[in-house]
């Protein structure tokens, strides 16, 4: 039995065989062959076998994701029966005796780097398909297995270096009961996933995948960031009574699922929700949400080969407003970059994408894709209560632009006899230094703020959010972050607005207290924590709360801060 400590993301235990994701070795090198009728034969074995893996992969992702994503699988399977690209692989099998792994990477070399050169998305977008079916291809020629987790049919706990956010978004939550990486963060975004699809999971072990095997027994315990590795009978037993005291906690928690969040001396907060898909609605009414508080619409975008068109954006956002059912729903725009790639838009790799083109820049930039996004809502604006916010704002200019754009969509719209609420509000993320020490001027032109502390704790501390070597300086409860969000707070209350906070740190039963008395009005965070939220403030005074903002703000260290916090407002 051996342990391994971590981060934990989502709460809960999962307790399963190690299913190890890992991008196998496929290095090949030239051999030559003595029978090349025997080679090609090989060669189209292969071949077949991957045809009938994508056939089944497709079949799968069509049940289990949609038509879009079962789309992926079929133009695999159209590269894979291509003359165009199998002739030449069997023409150098036969004129060079090249074994056929050797022959089939070549080939598919030489195509992709064709491909990747020509300035046209479309055959940009073969080349990434002739890349993935190649891997398929030369792993079945040098007996290896290709992981696949939406072919999971038992019970397991997924081991990994890291999980993309499409990784995550395609586990098929039937079988996979928890996962485990060796890096990331609370707030990188497979995390986040994770929490909203309610799957257990430790991130950042720094060394899973080299300390488990595959199909060892493993527990992932996400309330504690602990890993159990080949655990005794009776670890197993404690466990599973763990396991069973948190769904009995849930219980409890559940009974307040249509109460409001009233602190103790009768004060209102709203306890929204962060989703990222139109499905995650059910999880918010579950947990009793009283909004939605950010829409990550990024994951919309993500796990398909081009864009979404405006239709299906305006279905989506359709589906979430009409579910909400009037009650308030802040969508944000495309926030792309970071952790959130879309390898289709083929953007160039930079050496520092946190600090790169990315989400509002982008969309100022590339208006073609911002316009279509903000028609859908403004189209679906008039089925519920939508709020428009955008990411990632550093400059007044940005979002004066950003907004401009907005009121010219909707002019444009209405000219068209298009019927658009007029009562949304727009407003902005706070998760730039430069835009919380710049709050009293925002705050004459917005008409809300949401503090997203997982962005605005990284850039003010200079500590990369998925990057666990520097997690130590991850701190949102320095008296540096308190300050800022206490900036935003009263630059907004002086101009009568309102202030939310969407970052992780909303949802942190340290913070809770702390933001209840610097006044924040909205605190919105994964569905899943909602309830505990809810609990903590029915037992806090918001006027006592407040009575200490000073003191903390004054303290020196996050230590002072945490300690202060746990004696005084008995948080664990
Ligand atoms: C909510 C935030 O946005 P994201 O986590 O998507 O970057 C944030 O930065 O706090
Ligand atoms: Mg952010």
């Amino acid at each position: 039995m051996l342990e391994l400590k971590g981060i934990g993301a989502s709460a809960g235990i999962a307790i399963a065989k190690a299913y190890r994701l890992e991008e196998p070795e496929l290095t090949v090198s030239k051999t030559t062959v003595a029978d090349q009728d025997a080679e090609i034969r090989r060669f189209e074995e292969a071949i077949q076998k991957s045809k009938s893996e994508l056939e089944k992969i497709k079949d799968h992702a069509f049940k289990e994701l949609g038509k879009d994503k079962a789309e992926i699988f079929a133009a695999h399977l159209l590269v894979l029966s291509d003359p165009e690209l199998l002739n030449p692989v069997k023409d150098k099998i036969s004129s060079d005796a090249s074994n056929a792994e050797f022959a089939m990477k070549e080939t598919a070399d030489m195509f992709v780097s064709m491909f990747e050169s020509m300035d046209n998305e479309y055959m940009k977008e073969r080349a990434a398909d002739i890349r993935d079916v190649t891997k398929r291809v030369i792993a079945h020629l040098i007996g290896v297995e290709l992981p696949n987790p939406s072919l999971i049919s038992e019970e397991v706990v997924i081991i990994a270096e890291d999980l993309t956010p499409s990784d995550t978004a395609q586990l098929n939550r039937q079988y996979v009961l928890g996962f485990t990486t060796d890096i990331g963060g609370r707030t990188s975004h497979s995390a986040i996933m994770a929490r909203s699809m309610e799957i257990p999971a430790v991130v950042g072990t720094k060394e899973a995948t080299a300390k488990i095997q595959n199909g060892t027994m493993v527990i992932v315990d996400g309330l504690s960031g602990d890993v159990i590795i080949d655990p005794s009978a009776e670890t197993i037993a404690a466990y599973e009574e763990k396991k069973q005291q948190h769904e009995a906690q849930k219980a409890e928690w559940a009974k307040l699922v249509n109460e409001p969040t009233v602190s103790k001396d009768g004060q209102h907060v709203e306890l929204a929700a962060n989703i990222g898909t139109p499905k995650d609605v059910k999880g918010v009414i579950e947990n009793g949400g009283e909004a939605v508080g950010l829409y990550r619409t990024e994951f919309l975008y993500m796990g398909r080969d081009q864009l979404p068109t405006e239709d299906e954006q305006f279905e989506a956002y359709k589906a979430v407003l009409t579910n909400m059912e009037g009650k308030p729903v802040v969508v944000r725009t495309l926030d792309i970059g970071g952790d959130k790639e879309l390898p289709y838009l083929h953007l160039p790799k930079e050496m520092n994408p946190f600090l790169g083109f990315r989400a509002i820049r982008l969309c100022l930039e590339e208006q073609d894709i911002f316009r279509t996004q903000l028609r859908a809502l403004l189209r679906a604006s008039v089925y519920g209560n939508l709020r428009i916010m955008f990411p990632m704002i550093a400059t007044l200019d940005e979002f004066r632009q950003a907004k401009a754009v907005l009121l010219e969509e909707k002019a444009a719209l209405q000219s068209k006899g298009t019927v658009v609420s007029e009562n949304i509000e727009i407003g902005i993320m706070v998760e730039i230094p430069s835009t919380a020490v710049m709050a009293d001027v925002f705050a004459k032109e917005v008409d809300f703020f949401s503090i997203g502390t997982n962005d605005l704790v990284q850039y003010t501390m200079a500590a990369d959010r998925m990057n666990e070597r520097v997690s130590y300086l991850y701190q949102p409860y320095n008296p540096a972050i308190l300050r800022l969000i206490t900036l935003v707070i009263e630059a907004a209350h002086k101009e009568g607005k309102w202030v939310g906070m969407c970052g992780e740190m909303a949802g942190d039963p340290i913070a809770i207290p702390i933001l209840l008395g610097l006044g924040l009005d909205e605190f919105s965070m994964s569905a899943t924590s909602i309830l505990p939220a809810r609990t903590q403030i029915l037992n806090l005074s918001k006027e006592e709360a407040a009575s200490h903002k000073e003191q903390i703000l004054g303290m020196q260290t996050t230590q002072e801060v945490i300690d202060f916090v746990k004696k005084t407002f008995d948080v664990k």
